[in-house]
């Protein structure tokens, strides 16, 4: 069960008490009235510290999370330990060779996700398995082209992307991948694996195979020489660096009503809600046009000024950008502006293609989401541009826009009509611990 207490509750109670019991170390004897009163507010403080501690030990127990080199709960508030890596690297001639024991009838596989065929595998397993909204209504439908995007940037390991077979059907049925990428955070840049679609089949469920599934990622990236990771999840483990907050903004609100996605609001006929939610039909930013490849350049310049401001963000060079930001039909769009009186080019924004299955709807199989990315405003308004990104969004079909509210994405949400999600998104780094959890507006970093 998770605990009552959120993980920034408890940091600030922690702080908050630290802060009195300084206060009190320099002062041994209060003798004034306000001093007295501060002596019982701080044992209220001291009262609510054991209330603190207690939750955590009632807290469920993290068996394997507790083993792992990962900022613990209760370390939250200790501004003893040092920010920055937690365990230094080990040598590689000890890192383990063989790869974990599976339960007997499993087999670790290496997949070739270029492989038509593998490929295909790992996309039926997803779309069967992988994330789905605590009412299981939607479940997360990468598309295999996304997987294959996500999976291939400059530098990736195919040894990093790693199934589970059954050994006597070969069936595959379980799933997870990293691939390599330079983040930094604070002031110095990290070669680190990105984490994500872990998945079992559902059949296979609490049967702790994905902390094995954990360990030997690790292990395959700890052959590599490196030594730290970044991921998300919607569970709450030891100890997210930052929690966000999904936003949506309705782009085809009458399907969205009709799927349960959405609810029609108070006082609301559905032809006011299609009226709310109605876009412009074309772009209204001049010189807002496609990325290209020519764009490499200059969008590298602008994104890489703009994510130096944030805590924690990817450090892009120019293949990255080409990877991860040049349009690909249906997994990503991106669009700069570019100034028609001086070619400059002022502004980027993008968003990324995730469609989600509607599980059991009579009339409809699939929501066609598109996600906010990066998005890098110097000359037009951050509002206007994604209001821009909304209009396309709208022409491509897309019934839904989603955005996180990090980096400056606050500045637009309410404005533009989104409205807060109920889900929310926990961001980790493994093997490097810092000294406070951070604000999504201090995060510079989207995965997948
Ligand atoms: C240096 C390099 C380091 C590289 C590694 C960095 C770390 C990468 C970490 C992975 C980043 C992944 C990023 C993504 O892809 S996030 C997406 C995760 N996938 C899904 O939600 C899809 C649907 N769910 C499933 O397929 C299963 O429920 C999964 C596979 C998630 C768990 O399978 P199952 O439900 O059958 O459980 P179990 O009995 O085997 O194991 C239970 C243990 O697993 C811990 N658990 C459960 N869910 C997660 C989770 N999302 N992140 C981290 N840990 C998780 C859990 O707290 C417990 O440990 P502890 O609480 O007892 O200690």
């Amino acid at each position: 069960m998770a605990c009552s207490f959120g993980a920034f509750e408890i940091l600030d109670s922690v702080k908050t008490i630290q802060r009195v019991q300084n206060k009190f170390g320099q002062r041994p004897i209060p003798s004034s009235e306000a001093e007295l009163l501060n002596l019982s507010r701080a044992f209220e403080f001291d009262r609510y510290a054991r209330r603190v501690q207690e939750s955590l030990s009632l807290e469920r127990r993290h068996k394997f999370w507790e083993t792992q080199p990962i900022a613990q709960f209760k370390d939250l508030g200790d501004t003893t330990l040092r920010e920055g890596p937690i365990d230094p690297p080990t040598p590689l001639s000890e890192v383990k060779i063989d790869p974990y024991n599976l339960p007997a009838p499993f087999e670790w596989i290496t997949c070739d996700m270029d492989s038509g065929e593998m490929c295909s595998e790992a996309y039926h397993l997803l779309s069967n398995n992988y994330v789905e909204d605590d009412e299981n209504m939607f479940r997360f439908d990468y598309s295999k082209e996304f997987l294959q995007w996500a999976l291939h940037p400059p530098g990736y390991f195919e040894s990093w992307h790693i199934g589970v077979r059954v050994k006597t059907s070969k069936k595959l049925v379980a799933f997870i991948s990293g691939v390599p990428a330079r983040i930094r955070v604070r002031d110095n840049v990290f070669l680190m694996a990105e984490i994500n679609f872990l998945c079992v089949h559902k059949k296979l469920r609490s049967k702790r195979l994905a902390p094995v599934m954990i360990k030997e990622v690790t292990r395959r990236i700890h052959l590599e020489n490196l030594w730290q990771a970044a991921f998300t999840a919607g569970v709450v483990i030891p100890t997210p660096v930052a929690t966000c907050q999904y936003w949506h903004r309705s782009l085809n609100p009458k399907k969205l009503i009709d799927v349960g996605f959405s609810r029609l609001g108070p006082r609301m006929t559905m032809s006011r809600t299609v009226k709310l939610y109605k876009l412009p039909d074309s772009t209204i930013t001049p010189g807002f046009r496609n990325m290209e490849l020519r764009d490499v350049p200059a969008v590298t310049r602008l994104i890489r000024d703009y994510l130096s401001r944030f805590v924690v963000a990817p450090d892009f060079d120019e293949d990255d950008v080409e990877h991860w930001l040049l349009p690909k039909e249906n997994v990503i769009d991106s669009f700069v502006v570019e100034s028609p009186e001086t070619h400059e080019m002022t502004d980027f924004c993008s968003f990324y293609s995730l469609p989600s299955t509607i599980l059991s709807n009579p009339n409809y199989k699939t929501m066609k989401v598109a996600y906010s990315y990066y998005n890098v405003a110097t000359k037009t308004p951050l509002t206007q541009l994604m209001n821009d990104a909304l209009i396309i969004a709208k022409k491509k079909d897309y019934d839904v826009f989603n955005a996180l509210d990090v980096m400056e994405n606050e500045s637009f949400l309410k404005e533009l009509k989104f409205g807060p999600g109920d889900g929310k998104l926990h961001y980790y780094l493994y093997n490097h611990r810092l000294r406070h959890p951070l604000q999504p507006s201090e995060l510079g970093l989207v995965l997948l």
